[in-house]
């Protein structure tokens, strides 16, 4: 593991225990992450990517879900082996997550400067005043006009976007190593979308944080990713550097998910609609878990399931088209 990395996730697998079956909700994933980077994690409702960030974060609701197996390396170190208590320290401090809807995570009742001096006085022990006065720092820095008065609203008080903004400014109070950034712009409207991602990508080139971004949104991937994952049925099937994905999407999977972007300027000419639906992750097929939708899936892919496979540097796909390397 070079000294850049920050995050390995080797061979996670989370699974569901429900009565009429286990759900593999991310069965086998592993990928790394670089200090300062931004790595995207797409793929469509159900894949598997909200999961592999509670996973990280170890919040998977138990029962009815678990982690059965891997190892998540922060630093080297196995965050499945650290106590809750480590893990709280670890949460509070180096590895923060924000989430699409934000009042899931605000607390109505609190104002909005209560709720991060909070965590400044627990996680990096200032007091009281010193923690207000860093709050509306921190509430300024995100573009919350009048922080000073901001400071003291209560989260209803506030507009979608100003939440998504406290959520950040909560977020990187700490100034996290790493951010989890769960679907961050999706509850908002287009502008909005665009001033919080030039937020999040500000605040990360003077913070030196390094960012995972999930969404299901290609168009967010292409304006603030390094390199990207594509998950699909809790699996990896694609992984690339951002502008290689897009101008030549390997997968026939990701050509699917690109093609719903609109202009997109692709070498590639195969790029087509996905149909059909994401099978039940109680029952997937024996093969390629993608085959049934594929239009260019054999005979083989509907019985031997691909691996995923490095067909050039930092370019890893499972597909059985590139067995034999690039086509
Ligand atoms: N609490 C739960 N109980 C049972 N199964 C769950 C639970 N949470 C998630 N799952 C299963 O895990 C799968 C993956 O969920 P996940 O939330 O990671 O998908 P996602 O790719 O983030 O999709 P979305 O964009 O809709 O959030 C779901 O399809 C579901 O089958």
């Amino acid at each position: 593991m070079s000294s850049q990395t920050l995050l390995q996730v080797k061979d996670l697998k989370t699974h569901f225990f429900l009565e009429d079956g286990v759900v593999p909700a991310v069965d086998g994933v592993s990928f790394h992450l670089n200090r300062g980077e931004t790595l995207a994690v797409v793929g469509e409702s159900g894949s598997g990517k909200s999961i592999t960030a509670t996973s990280i974060m170890r919040l998977i609701p138990n029962p009815p879900g678990r982690i059965v197996g891997g190892e998540i390396l922060y630093n080297g170190q196995d965050l499945l082996k650290k106590t809750e208590k480590e893990m709280r320290d670890i949460r509070g401090n180096r590895i923060s997550m924000i989430f699409q809807e934000p009042m899931t995570s605000l607390n109505p009742v609190f104002r909005v400067g209560h709720q991060i001096s909070e965590s400044l006085m627990i996680h990096q022990g200032l007091n009281k005043k010193d923690a207000l006065e860093k709050s509306i720092e921190m509430l300024r820095l995100t573009g919350i006009p009048s922080p000073e008065k901001r400071v003291h609203d209560f989260p209803h008080q506030m507009s979608g976007g100003m939440r998504q903004r406290v959520m950040i400014a909560m977020a990187l109070c700490c100034r996290p190593e790493l951010l989890i950034a769960d679907e961050p712009t999706t509850a908002l409207d287009v502008t909005i979308q665009a001033q919080i991602l030039d937020l999040m990508l500000e605040l990360k080139e003077q913070m030196g944080t390094a960012i995972i971004m999930i969404t299901h949104d290609l168009a967010v991937v292409a304006e603030v990713a390094d390199r990207a994952v594509v998950m699909y049925c809790g699996k990896l099937v694609e992984e690339a550097p951002v502008l290689e994905l897009f101008d030549e999407p390997l997968h026939p999977y990701t050509r699917g998910l690109l093609k719903s972007i609109p202009h997109i300027n692709s070498k590639q000419e195969k790029l087509y609609m996905i149909e059909g639906m994401v099978p039940p992750l109680t029952n997937l097929p024996v093969g390629c878990a993608f085959a049934p939708r594929c239009p260019e899936a054999t005979p083989r892919c509907h019985v031997e399931r691909p691996v995923l496979r490095e067909i050039s540097p930092g370019r890893r796909v499972s597909c059985w088209l590139y067995e034999g390397g690039k086509l």
